[in-house]
């Protein structure tokens, strides 16, 4: 099986994520079938099912996946991608790799959804470690500003699926969506920026700036790249 072209699944960006419907979603966490994404994890765990530790929102064309897969072999990977077509893509992508290298890429894989809607239908309560927003839509009109994937009632669900501890990493190329991500995140009691400082030690930080198509992009266009990175902290109003 050879890679996808992918001339062939180009699709233009999508509008307006809060009409996107999705039919086929779970209606609850515990009803999704993650067997079939992952087929071979399923099998070598089959007395202790892995569990989908880490969200890329917003996949695109899957180069975040494929870049962090044999950095972490043993941790479940999922791309969110709402267009039918890029989500196309990044699976004949993921079957094609699994096809060449059966013993690799069986950790990644890819849904079509709106991940703005239905998070909460996939993850259980504190499932996720790691969340990633890669250079997402920027919607610059302030009408349109209801349409950032970052958002005061998004967080909420982001706080809801991530684990104490857990990681949000956030990089785009357009300062006032940077501005807006920070701001958003910094307000949200149950998120923390974490330091420059502390960043050095977290081998995944230099892969975000160009393991992704859209990154690839920004460097070609000489664009600016703003990184923040947020951990889901404790919620200071549950007392144990
Ligand atoms: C600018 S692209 C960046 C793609 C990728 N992260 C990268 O760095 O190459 C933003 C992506 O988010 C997807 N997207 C936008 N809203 C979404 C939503 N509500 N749920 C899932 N994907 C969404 C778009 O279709 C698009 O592929």
């Amino acid at each position: 099986m050879s890679l996808p072209q992918k001339r062939f699944y180009r699709q233009r960006a999508h509008s307006n994520p809060i009409a996107d419907h999705c039919f086929d979603y779970p209606q609850t966490p515990a009803l999704m079938d993650w067997s079939k994404y992952y087929p071979e994890k399923f099998k070598e765990c089959a007395e202790s099912p892995p569990t989908v530790e880490f969200a890329d929102i917003g996949c695109g064309y899957g180069g975040l996946l494929i870049t962090l897969s044999p950095m972490f072999p043993n941790s479940l990977m999922i791309g969110m991608e709402i267009r039918v077509k890029v989500s196309d893509y990044v699976m004949d992508r993921i079957a094609a790799l699994r096809t060449q290298n059966p013993s690799e890429y069986q950790n990644i894989a890819c849904l079509r959804t709106n991940a703005m809607k239905y998070l909460p239908n996939y993850f259980r309560k504190g499932q996720l470690k790691k969340i990633f927003f890669l250079y997402p839509d920027p919607h610059f009109k302030k009408a349109k500003h209801k349409w950032r994937i970052v958002n005061q009632s998004l967080l909420a669900e982001y706080a809801y699926v991530l684990s104490e501890g857990g990681i949000v990493y956030t990089v785009t190329d357009v300062k006032d969506l940077h501005e807006w991500m920070v701001q958003h995140f910094e307000e949200h009691p149950l998120f923390s920026r974490i330091s420059d400082e502390e960043l050095k030690l977290d081998p995944i930080i230099e892969k975000l700036y160009s393991s992704t198509e859209e990154g690839q992009k920004v460097s070609r266009n000489n664009g600016d790249k703003f990184l923040a990175v947020f951990r889901r902290i404790k919620d200071p109003l549950v007392i144990v």
